[in-house]
């Protein structure tokens, strides 16, 4: 494959600290993820979300992100915390994804797939989601939780897409430069690989995940 002069996006997902959003931002991560599926240890409740919402600085985009959320619960998020992008992980339909007037991408598990489907997999998708702005690969299976740290097979990233995609899963500082060569994604998106613990962003791991993925964009291959 060959490099394309454009920049990786960054988002960093499951932020629970208005500290850590405030790193992200001066870091020049582009968005940042707030988590409201149910089971996750970075759950957030959405006044703790409309705090840290009301404090990001400008030009740094806020995204939502469900798994199996009631249509209530999304649009009560979307009132209070106003994200410029949602992000769903469970069996959300095209037409629940796009239902609250803000633009969605979806979240795909890709754990365990064939290299050899990968258009295949891409028309599925094109077809199941004509509504997503784009699509983000996932380390997890099938029907699994994300944000577990899991990295997946990169040779079966579909190919053929015509839209941006997000690569996440198991990326950390010390793969993501890898991780951007190997796939030339439009953007990354890292929620474990960044932590002390679930949920507790680490400023040093934060600001060493920029860098490579700024290293990975220097770089002439
Ligand atoms: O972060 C979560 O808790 C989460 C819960 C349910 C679905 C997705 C979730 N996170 C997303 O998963 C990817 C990968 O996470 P990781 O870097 O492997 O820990 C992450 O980019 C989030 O968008």
């Amino acid at each position: 494959m060959s490099k394309t002069l454009f920049r990786t996006r960054i988002k960093f997902c499951g932020m629970t600290r208005a500290g850590d959003v405030r790193l992200a931002s001066e870091l020049g991560v582009d968005a940042v993820g707030f988590v409201f599926a149910e089971g996750s240890p970075r759950r957030l409740q959405p006044e703790e979300a409309r705090a840290m919402r009301n404090a990001m600085e400008p030009l740094v985009d806020a995204v939502a992100l469900f798994k199996d959320n009631s249509a209530d619960e999304v649009r009560a998020v979307v009132k209070q915390v106003r994200p410029s992008l949602l992000q769903f992980h469970g069996a959300e339909d095209d037409a629940f994804c796009k239902g609250f007037g803000v633009p969605y991408i979806k979240g795909i598990p890709m754990r365990g797939l064939d290299p050899t489907q990968r258009a295949q997999h891409a028309i599925q998708l094109l077809m199941k989601y004509p509504g997503a702005s784009a699509f983000l690969f996932d380390g997890h299976a099938e029907g699994q939780p994300g944000g577990t740290g899991e990295v997946f097979d990169w040779s079966t990233v579909p190919t053929g897409l015509g839209k941006p995609f997000v690569l996440a899963g198991g990326l950390r500082p010390d793969n993501v430069f890898d991780a951007v060569i190997s796939t030339l994604p439009w953007g990354v998106d890292v929620a474990s690989g960044i932590e002390s613990a679930p949920g507790i962003k680490d400023g040093d791991k934060m600001r060493r995940f920029v860098e490579e993925v700024r290293r990975a964009d220097c770089h002439p291959d």
